[in-house]
């Protein structure tokens, strides 16, 4: 037994014996196995968008000019109500705008309840969400990862485990709840679903929802003009958004519509006037509301640019790219150096533009700031026109349009544009996969797009 073991010890280690090549062997196997590794967990995953759907208010919370007028004049005077007026009468909104059914009450005024903004969330997130399920087919328990971003209104329970409870979705379903990040987060929502799938390679499905509930702080009691001015503006509405990405494909799930090319997200919060000029406060008599400072709209301007100088460099094609540059670094007028004076041809990035419908002024300035035409910036003012300011789920509305008139073809580019607190501008850039049909039954849209581009005022 011992002269054995000699022997087979002799074997292994003498010279004579070919050398041991397991040690290195297994080293590269390692270093094999972690290469693949390393390549699969940080390959990019594609991000599918499957449909979404989007809120269409009952009649009964139309907001026609007189009612709102007559409402406001009898709870504020007539001083404020005609300045509200006034404000909607701008503001780019229509006739068919709803609120909830809390803001049509004249005195006494009741006071938003709990259960009322409950039943406001579960009117507007379950009828979106219901309809993108019909549409696609997908069961509820399939969904992976479930995101809902709300500003105003943040229960305990979430609104994501209202979700989860009306769908019973899986007890594994990474649930998250983006709460006070203001209009722009539509794309935020979209980043994180990204993020997740490329964290978790097995998710296969996300389901986003965007809204902005009424019946909440947002909705303002006082007399402060400024922050009387969201009133006129904030609408009811949401979103409801199904993505995918490769792992669900083996499933019978449809043919994708758009395929996520981009998320950029900027934020100028660092600037205390920029931080400030979209604020939730309260007023002097204690009512909460949110102000909208006058010089929103410079703000906002400061912020595009500097979006548009990073997404630029993503989208632009090359020469575009380079006439940018160019006019950065050796502009015409030598005062101007540092500073792009050439506005780059965005148009020739995306053939679809869904800008945030947050008041006429918002739109005017991204019009102003990107050359852009009126056909381009339509979808927006009808958006705004139809649904009033959305919030979030505002440049969802602006696609659904786009998609109901029948211009979306395969192959276009698509570029959601949200603007709003903090102050933030965000995008979410779209390729389509294919031609998308037109008006579709019982969609946001479809009982009013023949009436629509309408005339507006100037
Ligand atoms: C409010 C407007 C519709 C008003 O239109 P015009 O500017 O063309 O008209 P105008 O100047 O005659 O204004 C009409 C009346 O409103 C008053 N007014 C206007 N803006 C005001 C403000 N911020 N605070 C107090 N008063 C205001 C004017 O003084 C005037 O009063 P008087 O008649 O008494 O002289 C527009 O300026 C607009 O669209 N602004 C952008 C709104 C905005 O900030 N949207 C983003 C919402 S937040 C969002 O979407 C994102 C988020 O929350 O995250």
């Amino acid at each position: 037994m011992e002269e054995s073991k000699l022997s087979f010890i002799k074997l292994i280690t003498s010279p004579s014996s070919p050398p041991n090549s397991f040690p290195i062997l297994f080293l590269l196997t390692f270093a094999a196995f972690l290469l693949a590794a390393f390549l699969l967990f940080h390959r990019r995953r594609r991000v599918y968008l499957l449909d979404f759907s989007c809120f269409k208010p009952p009649g009964h919370c139309r907001v026609p000019f007189a009612s709102f007028e007559e409402h406001g004049r009898l709870i504020l005077g007539d001083d404020l109500g005609l300045f509200m007026l006034r404000v909607l009468e701008k503001s780019g909104l229509g006739e068919e705008t709803a609120l909830p059914v809390l803001a049509h009450y004249i005195e006494p005024v009741p006071v938003p309840t709990l259960a009322g903004s409950r039943d406001e969330a579960e009117l507007v997130i379950f009828s979106a969400v219901d309809d993108v399920l019909r549409k696609t087919g997908v069961d509820p328990t399939e969904i992976d990862i479930l995101i809902i971003n709300c500003n105003s209104f943040f229960p305990m329970p979430s609104l994501t485990a209202m979700v989860v409870n009306r769908y019973k979705l899986r007890s594994t379903v990474k649930s998250f709840n983006l709460s006070g990040m203001g209009c722009s987060c539509g794309p935020i929502s979209v980043g994180l679903a990204k993020d997740l799938f490329q964290a978790n390679p097995s998710a296969g499905l996300a389901l986003i929802v965007s809204t902005e509930i009424i019946t909440s702080p947002a909705w303002y009691k006082g007399r402060e003009r400024s922050m009387l001015v969201s009133n006129c503006l904030f609408r009811m509405g949401g979103a409801a958004v199904l993505l995918s990405s490769p792992t669900s494909h083996r499933r019978s799930l449809p043919h994708p519509k758009y395929e996520l090319l981009h998320v950029l997200r900027t934020h100028t919060g660092a600037h205390d006037s920029s931080y400030r000029c979209l604020y939730q406060v309260e007023d002097s008599d204690g009512n909460l509301g949110i102000s909208l400072s006058k010089q929103v709209m410079e703000f906002s301007a400061v912020a595009l640019k500097l979006h548009l100088t990073r997404l630029g460099l993503l989208v632009l094609p090359w020469d575009e790219k380079l006439r940018f540059l160019a006019s950065y670094f050796f502009p015409k007028n030598k005062k101007l150096a540092g500073t792009a004076s050439y506005v780059p041809q965005f148009r020739r990035a995306f053939e679809h533009f869904c800008v945030h419908a947050g008041g006429k002024a918002v739109v005017d300035g991204v019009k102003r700031s990107l050359g852009l035409t009126e056909q381009e910036v339509e979808a927006s003012r009808m958006a705004l026109h139809r649904f009033g300011n959305t919030s979030s789920s505002s440049v969802w509305y602006e696609l659904g349009y786009t998609e109901a008139k029948g211009r979306v073809r395969k192959k276009d580019r698509i570029w959601q544009l949200g603007l709003g607190s903090g102050f933030k501008c965000n995008s979410a850039v779209w390729r389509s996969l294919r031609d998308v049909k037109g008006n579709e039954e019982g969609g946001a849209w479809s009982d009013c797009i023949d009436r629509y581009p309408v005339p507006l005022a100037p």
